[in-house]
């Protein structure tokens, strides 16, 4: 073996073991400061990019908080919901077909996908990429969004916006370690909107720095080429769109007859009902008589949330030859600014009062861990949105009981529906109870165990809910709860075989991860008497500080709903006690991770009792047993007890 594979493979352990860390969420030694840290994936792959490390770093940050699987790929199909006749693929074929014939005597392979990361078309590589790309899904139809897939140089680069280069164990999901690859957002140079990215891949051993150059050129080429494809017209329209989004804040709609745009405002303060009202306003503008069309036209408009809100259109170019239309309105709470384009200062809306603020933590939970309140408020604010979002976590984290709280606190007195496809997953049987769900225009609707849903069942939901949302606008909160497997039992329902794909980000535009309670041991502080006042019978039972530092130190499997059942067997037939820690479920005194059999349960418990019952003592156990001292010392070793003698405690 040469030197320069010594130095690769050690640099891939090193980003190796870098990727174990931040899977287990020690971000904070997964960064080796210094020069040192420099450089590490670089080597790994021959090419120098000293940044890579902290961006890398950050995307496994977002893959863990997004739950990607870091074992397998599952990599959406998602063909359905493409443009294939998109100005982005059609601005590309000639410069992809140029790059594929540059590349026809290397190993990579150019990939073009759209701003939701699906992938629209490759070209070129030879036999042995093709092969790994297959494998891969990277291919026409699939998905490559960094929720889904992991770090990878199409989702990266969309997520962070810029030029992204991940070579092998830089991946996050294993599968695509044997892959380099680099990709470069390509924007609209009218609206500045990214509108899909290319990208290069290659074995990883075959990566280069000129990766990168190829990427940006073919990118800049594209970007020509489709500001070509507008006509002057449009071109036009969509100046006087961007000089409206600078001179004013606030929700501003373009429609042309060939266009339609918003600005980010419009988008995040506006209902999809809200939009579509002020789009035919702009449009019935647009289309009035000749003789009888207005240059500018005010209205008022109902908000789905409800106030009534000043709106206007303002048309560009003269009335008798418009290219386009704008549109506005000055929002209730905003302060300064209105959207109307065309001028500096707009009519105030009628005064309305801002809604409550989002509570920090939802009121009936305990826990206020960071990443619990960040879940919490995530939840609160989706659901007041009622932005369609999946929840996902290990079974028993808290997913239903986040998504209740959310939904009784922002709509109370609202139906909240819970359809469990643990209890039914046949197909009719789901579809005809969540489309009756969907009627309900304020209340909430849960679909449960969404990970139990098969191929066809999933398809068949996603049709629903998209079309649902298409005809009826905003209807009621939808959210999808995604059981992920964790070191916890697996549930006796959960299907043989492959996962299905989950539904889609069109579905779900927003996805909640709740953390595993071991990654959060300070919520057990305030978990431990909210659940005891559940259990305990309207008594006061509570736990010892000793019992408390038992259950702080176990690492729940079963995360809250584990915790729940230990204090429930603990409190069981009391009214008034301080729970000790030998009133514990004996599995809370050990450490092992693996899956015991029902036999090695018992002997540990068995071991765990005598250890209580000798305050400890390794040598009174072992013959109140009738086994031997080394025997009893290799059991505790195996299952990790963790009663200490007394005098050590
Ligand atoms: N923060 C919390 N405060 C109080 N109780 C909680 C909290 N989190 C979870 N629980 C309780 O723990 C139990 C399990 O929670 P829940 O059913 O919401 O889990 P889940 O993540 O939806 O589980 P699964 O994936 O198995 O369906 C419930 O009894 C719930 O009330």
């Amino acid at each position: 073996m040469t030197a320069t594979m010594d130095f690769r493979d050690a640099s891939d352990r090193a980003v190796m073991r870098a990727r174990e860390r931040a899977l287990s969420g020690a971000r904070e030694t997964a960064t080796p400061r210094g020069p040192q840290r420099r450089g590490t994936a670089a080597a790994a792959s021959g090419v120098p990019h000293p940044q890579t490390r902290d961006r890398i770093l950050s995307s496994w940050e977002r893959c863990r908080r997004h739950a990607v699987d870091a074992d397998r790929l599952h990599v959406p199909h998602l063909e359905q919901h493409i443009d294939w006749d998109s100005r982005l693929l059609a601005a590309a074929a000639p410069v992809l077909d140029r790059v594929g014939e540059l590349l026809a005597d290397c190993t990579a392979s150019v990939v073009l996908a759209d701003a939701a990361a699906r992938v629209l078309t490759c070209r070129g590589g030879d036999p042995a990429v093709v092969r790994l790309m297959d494998r891969v899904h990277l291919a026409p139809g699939f998905s490559y969004a960094e929720e889904a897939v992991g770090t990878n140089g199409i989702g990266t680069a969309l997520a962070e916006r810029r030029l992204s280069t991940v070579f092998g164990p830089e991946h996050f999901a294993e599968p695509l370690q044997r892959a380099a690859c680099a990709g470069i957002p390509v924007r609209n140079p009218l609206t500045g909107r990214q509108e899909g990215v290319v990208n290069l891949t290659c074995l990883r051993q075959d990566a280069s720095p000129l990766m990168a150059a190829v990427v940006r050129r073919a990118a800049a080429d594209i970007e020509e080429r489709l500001l070509d494809r507008y006509s002057g017209g449009e071109r036009a329209a969509l100046d006087a769109f961007l000089a409206a989004v600078r001179r004013t804040s606030g929700p501003v709609v373009l429609v042309t007859p060939t266009l339609r745009t918003a600005n980010t405002d419009a988008v995040s303060l506006l209902e999809p009902q809200d939009l579509r009202q002020l789009g035919a306003l702009a449009a019935d503008l647009l289309a009035a008589p000749p003789g009888s069309r207005r240059q500018r036209v005010d209205a008022s408009l109902r908000l789905a949330s409800g106030p009534d809100v000043r709106a206007r259109c303002t048309l560009i170019g003269p009335p008798d030859r418009p290219v386009g239309c704008l549109a506005g309105v000055t929002m209730p709470e905003a302060r300064t600014a209105t959207a109307a384009p065309g001028r500096t200062s707009a009519p105030q809306a009628p005064a309305h009062r801002p809604p409550a603020a989002l509570p920090a933590l939802l009121p009936g939970l305990a826990g206020s861990s960071p990443s619990w309140r960040s879940a919490s408020r995530d939840v609160a604010s989706a659901c007041r949105q009622r932005l369609p979002t999946r929840v996902v976590g290990e079974a028993g984290v808290g997913k239903l009981a986040l998504v209740r709280a959310a939904h009784h606190w922002v709509r109370p007195g609202a139906a909240l529906r819970v359809l469990d496809l643990a209890t039914t997953q046949r197909t009719p049987h789901v579809l005809a109870r969540t489309e009756e769900a969907l009627r309900d225009e304020d209340g909430t609707v849960v679909l449960r165990h969404l990970e139990l849903a098969g191929r066809e069942l999933t398809h068949r939901l996603e049709a629903l809910l998209v079309g649902a949302r298409r005809n009826r606008g905003a209807g009621p909160w939808v959210v999808g709860l995604h059981t992920v497997p964790g070191p916890g039992p697996v549930a006796p329902a959960a299907p043989a075989g492959p996962v299905p794909p989950a539904l889609d980000s069109a579905v779900f535009p927003c996805t909640v991860a709740v953390a595993p309670l071991r990654y959060r041991p300070e919520d057990i502080r305030e978990l431990v008497p909210a659940l005891l006042a559940r259990h305990g019978r309207g008594g006061t039972v509570s736990c010892t500080p000793a019992a408390l530092q038992v259950l702080t130190r176990f690492d729940w499997p079963g995360n809250v709903r584990h915790l729940s059942q230990v204090l429930q067997q603990a409190a069981r037939g009391r009214r008034q006690a301080d729970l000790q820690p030998h009133d514990l479920a004996p599995e809370c005194h050990s450490t092992c991770r693996r899956t015991l059999t029902p036999w090695e349960a018992a002997e540990r418990d068995t071991i765990v009792r005598a250890l209580h019952d000798t305050a400890g003592n390794r040598e009174a156990a072992a013959r109140q047993l009738g086994i031997s001292r080394a025997t009893i010392y290799r059991k505790i070793r195996l299952y990790g007890v963790t009663v200490a003698p007394a005098r050590a405690r």
